[in-house]
């Protein structure tokens, strides 16, 4: 015969015994469950989604990938991007601006435009190749603008020139030209060149829709990009090598109906302001 604590400890666990031990597995199940859930949640949230990660640095341009807050829209360059042309090297952003700003950028120069001008050897010339009409906006107004363009170029802001915003009523037009400069300049100009180096790449922003023409055009591989407003298109005037790219050529088809609103950055191979 057992003793009777031998009996008592070899029995087989009361009900109470059995429950509380199931209960506190299951909630150390559910405690494990839990951080997993959480864990998995924060790097959904941080790591993830794009617009929670807009949300951990909404203003920090190029740090999440390029991605910028424009007013609550999440820009991804990488989803908006559309390769048009390799040759030359012709990139389509849908949805660069809000219409809300291209409003804005319009408003900004469109009782101070001046007749456009092209440089020349002697001085800058007003020609009849180009027949729009610009204004020069301040850095201090274009900021959100370059800081977004650098962000999808990778390109810092201080390697631009100042925004320029152009008009054309119908009839005008910017006949193919480069953007690069050509061998032939001035003092001044080839000191500038120096100073700067080449236009390397080209953005041009469209602010509104034009009712018919006014399409930007690359002859070489004949490609007409219509204005949408809020859209914007990148190329590069020069090749990887720094020659220049005689692919690049493009011009502003005449507008036959409406107007046309644009703003054009170019960026230099050298630093064009501090
Ligand atoms: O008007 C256009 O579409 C082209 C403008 C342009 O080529 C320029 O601003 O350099
Ligand atoms: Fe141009």
């Amino acid at each position: 015969m057992l003793p009777l604590s031998a009996g008592i400890k070899d029995h087989p666990p009361s009900l109470m015994a059995s429950l509380g031990r199931s209960l506190r597995k299951t909630k150390n199940r559910v405690i494990v469950l839990g951080v997993c859930s959480l864990l998995i949640i924060l790097y959904i949230v941080f790591f993830r989604s794009p617009d929670a990660a807009t949300a951990v640095s909404a203003n920090v341009v190029g740090a999440v990938g390029g991605s910028i807050k424009s007013e609550g829209e999440m820009y991804d360059p990488y989803r908006n991007m559309k390769v048009l042309s390799w040759s030359p090297r012709l990139f389509y952003y849908s949805k660069f601006l809000s219409h809300k700003e291209c409003d804005e950028v319009i408003n900004m120069g469109k009782d101070k435009l001046e007749r456009s001008k092209v440089v020349g050897a002697k001085s800058d010339e007003v020609i009849q190749d180009r027949s729009s009409s610009g204004y020069w906006v301040p850095y201090s107004q274009s900021k959100f603008i370059d800081d977004r363009i650098s962000a999808v170029t990778h390109i810092e802001p201080s390697f631009m020139e100042q925004l320029h915003l152009l008009h054309y009523d119908p009839t005008q037009e910017y006949k193919p030209h480069f953007d690069w400069f050509p061998r032939n300049l001035n003092e001044h100009q080839e000191q500038q060149l120096k100073d700067h180096g080449q236009r390397y790449a080209t953005f041009i922003i469209f602010l509104d829709d034009v009712e018919e023409g006014g399409e930007t055009w690359f002859p070489k591989p004949d490609i007409k990009v219509k204005p949408v407003k809020g859209d914007g298109i990148l190329f590069y005037d020069l090749l990887p090598s720094g020659e220049e790219d005689n692919e690049a050529l493009h011009g502003g088809l005449p507008v036959i109906k409406g107007e046309k609103w644009i703003v054009t950055k170019w960026i230099r191979q050298k630093r064009w302001s501090s």
